[in-house]
C-alpha cells in the first residue's frame, strides 16, 4: 500500500533517492537480455523477429502475416462504435491544432552579397512504437503520427504487438491519421528491426514512441544507428497540492497512472497532513474497483508515496529534484507557481486539468520523458522529425572581405589546404 512520509521536521533522502532512482535504465539483467534481441535480430533478421514474437506474445507470425492487411483494417472498423469514432476524431483535431504551433520556418536573410539561411527538412521514413503488452493504446498511435504528419515525413512504419489482441481501436486509430504499414511485433525485437531492416520490416531513420522497460533500454541501445526520441518508460505522476486539494481527485489522478505499469509511479507531495491521509484513504477505496487492481498494488507499493512537507517551496525542490514526466499543480495559485517549475514533461494547473485530459484530449504530446529526464529531453513534437540544413552564399567580393581571417583561422588549426581552398581565390 502506499506510504506517508512525514518530512515536516526533516527529509528523508532515501525516499528522494529511491523515487528518482526508479527505472534508470541500468538493470543489467534486463540489458543482457534486450542486447542478445537486437544482436539476433541484427544477424538473423525476420527469423529471429517470428521467434521472439512467439516466445514473447505468444503469437506465431510469418512474412505474410506479419503486417496488418486491408481486411483486418475493415474488420476492425466493424468492431468500433460511431461514438468512438468522433470522440477520436475530435481528439485528433485537437492534437492537430496544438502541433501545428510547433512548425518551425525555413528561413533566407540576404545582405550585400551574402545569402544565408536554415532549411526545414522532413525525415523521410519514421518508425512509430505503439505499447501493446498490457494495454492497446490508440491514443499513442495518433500522438506519435501527428506530429509527423505535420511535419511532412512521407512515410510511418508503425509497430505494436498484438499480445493482447490486435486491437480494433488501435487499427482505426492508425487508419484515421493515415498509417499505411502496421508490423504485428514489439519489444525490443520490434525496435531491433526498424534500427537495422529486415526483408519484411523496412529500416528507418527515427524510432519514436514510448514503452515498457524492454523498449525503452532497446532504444537507447540503437541509438546512433537510428535516431531515438527519448528514452520514454513507464508512466509517472506527480502532484503537488495544498489544503484545497480534494482527496477524491488527487487520489484518482494517483491511481489513473499507476495503472500502466508495475514500474509506474505516483507521487503525492502536499503541505496538508488531512490532505495526505485523505488521499491514502481514498486510494484504498478507488483501487477496489478498479479493474488493473493488481498492477496499481504492485507499482503504487514500489513506487507510489504521500509525502507531507511544510511549504511549497520545499515541495517544489522535490518535485524539481524528481523531474516528473507529468506534474499536476493543484494549488489555489496553480499559475502562480509555474514560475519555480523547472523540470517536468508536462504541466497540469488547477483541479480540473486531471491528467488523463492531456492523454486523451487536450492536444499536447503524451509522449513525454520519464525516469528524470525531462531534466533534459522535451516532449514529442514536430521538432522530432524534421532536421535542419544551413544553406550558404558568398559573392566574391563578400569572400575577399574575409578571406585573411579565414586563412589565418585555417593555419591555426595547422590545416593549409583548408587556407589553400582560400587563397588559390586571391587576385
Ligand atoms: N510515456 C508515454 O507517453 C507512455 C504512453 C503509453 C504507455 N506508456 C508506457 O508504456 C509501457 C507499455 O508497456 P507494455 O508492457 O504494456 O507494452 P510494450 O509494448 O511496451 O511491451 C511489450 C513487449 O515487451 C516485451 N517483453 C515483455 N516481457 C519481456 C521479457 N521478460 N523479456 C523480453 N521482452 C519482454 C515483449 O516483446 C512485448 O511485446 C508502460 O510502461 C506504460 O507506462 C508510456
Ligand atoms: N499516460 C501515458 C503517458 O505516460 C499516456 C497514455 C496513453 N493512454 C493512457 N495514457
Ligand atoms: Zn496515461
Amino acid at each position: 500500500m502506499i506510504e506517508i512520509y512525514d518530512f515536516r521536521s526533516s527529509i528523508d533522502y532515501k525516499v528522494i533517492e529511491k523515487l528518482t532512482n526508479r527505472s534508470k535504465l541500468e538493470d543489467k539483467r534486463i540489458d543482457d537480455i534486450v542486447y542478445e534481441i537486437i544482436q539476433n535480430v541484427k544477424m538473423n533478421k525476420d527469423k529471429a523477429l517470428f521467434d521472439y514474437t512467439l516466445k514473447y506474445d505468444g503469437v506465431e507470425i510469418d512474412e505474410s502475416t506479419i503486417m496488418v492487411s486491408q481486411e483486418e483494417i475493415d474488420d476492425a472498423y466493424s468492431k468500433v462504435d460511431g461514438d468512438f469514432l468522433s470522440s477520436l476524431r475530435k481528439a485528433i483535431k485537437n492534437i492537430e491544432d496544438y502541433h501545428k504551433n510547433q512548425k518551425q520556418k525555413t528561413w533566407m536573410d540576404f545582405k550585400d552579397g551574402i545569402v544565408y539561411g536554415q532549411k526545414i527538412r522532413p525525415l523521410e521514413r519514421v518508425g512509430i512504437y505503439v505499447p501493446g503488452g498490457t494495454a492497446s493504446y490508440p491514443s499513442s498511435v495518433i500522438m506519435n503520427s501527428i506530429p509527423a504528419k505535420i511535419a511532412g515525413v512521407e512515410e510511418i512504419i508503425m509497430v505494436t504487438p498484438i499480445k493482447v489482441g490486435i486491437s480494433p481501436f488501435v487499427l482505426v486509430a492508425a487508419n484515421e491519421v493515415g498509417i499505411k504499414k502496421i508490423y504485428k511485433i514489439g519489444g525490443a525485437q520490434a525496435i531491433a528491426a526498424l534500427a537495422f531492416g529486415t526483408k519484411s520490416v523496412p529500416k528507418v531513420d527515427k524510432i519514436v514512441g514510448p514503452g515498457n522497460i524492454f523498449v525503452a533500454i532497446a532504444k537507447k541501445a540503437v541509438y546512433g544507428f537510428v535516431d531515438i526520441d527519448m528514452v520514454a518508460g513507464p508512466s509517472e505522476v506527480l502532484i503537488l497540492a495544498d489544503e484545497s486539494g480534494n482527496p477524491c481527485y488527487l487520489a484518482a489522478d494517483l491511481l489513473s497512472q499507476a495503472e500502466h505499469d508495475v514500474m509506474a509511479s505516483a507521487v503525492l507531495i502536499t503541505t496538508s497532513i488531512e490532505v495526505a491521509e485523505g488521499v491514502k484513504m481514498e486510494i484504498e477505496r478507488q483501487i477496489q474497483y478498479l479493474e488493473r487492481k493488481e498492477i496499481i498494488e504492485k507499482s503504487i507499493n514500489d513506487y507510489g508515496a504521500i509525502i507531507v512537507v511544510n511549504d511549497l517551496d520545499v515541495a517544489l525542490s522535490i518535485a524539481n529534484e524528481i523531474a516528473p514526466e507529468h506534474l499536476e499543480l493543484v494549488l489555489e495559485n496553480s499559475f502562480e507557481m509555474i514560475g519555480k517549475v523547472k523540470n517536468a514533461g508536462a504541466v497540469f494547473l488547477g483541479e480540473n486539468s486531471p491528467e488523463p485530459l492531456g492523454d486523451y484530449m487536450a492536444g499536447p504530446n503524451h509522449v513525454l520523458p520519464t525516469s528524470g529526464t525531462s531534466k533534459f529531453f522535451s516532449p514529442l513534437s514536430v521538432d522530432d522529425f524534421v532536421k535542419k540544413m544551413s544553406i550558404l552564399y558568398y559573392d566574391r567580393k563578400s569572400l575577399m572581405k574575409v578571406a585573411d581571417d579565414i586563412v589565418r583561422l585555417a593555419e591555426s588549426e595547422g590545416l593549409t589546404a583548408h587556407a589553400n581552398s582560400i587563397k588559390v581565390r586571391y587576385k
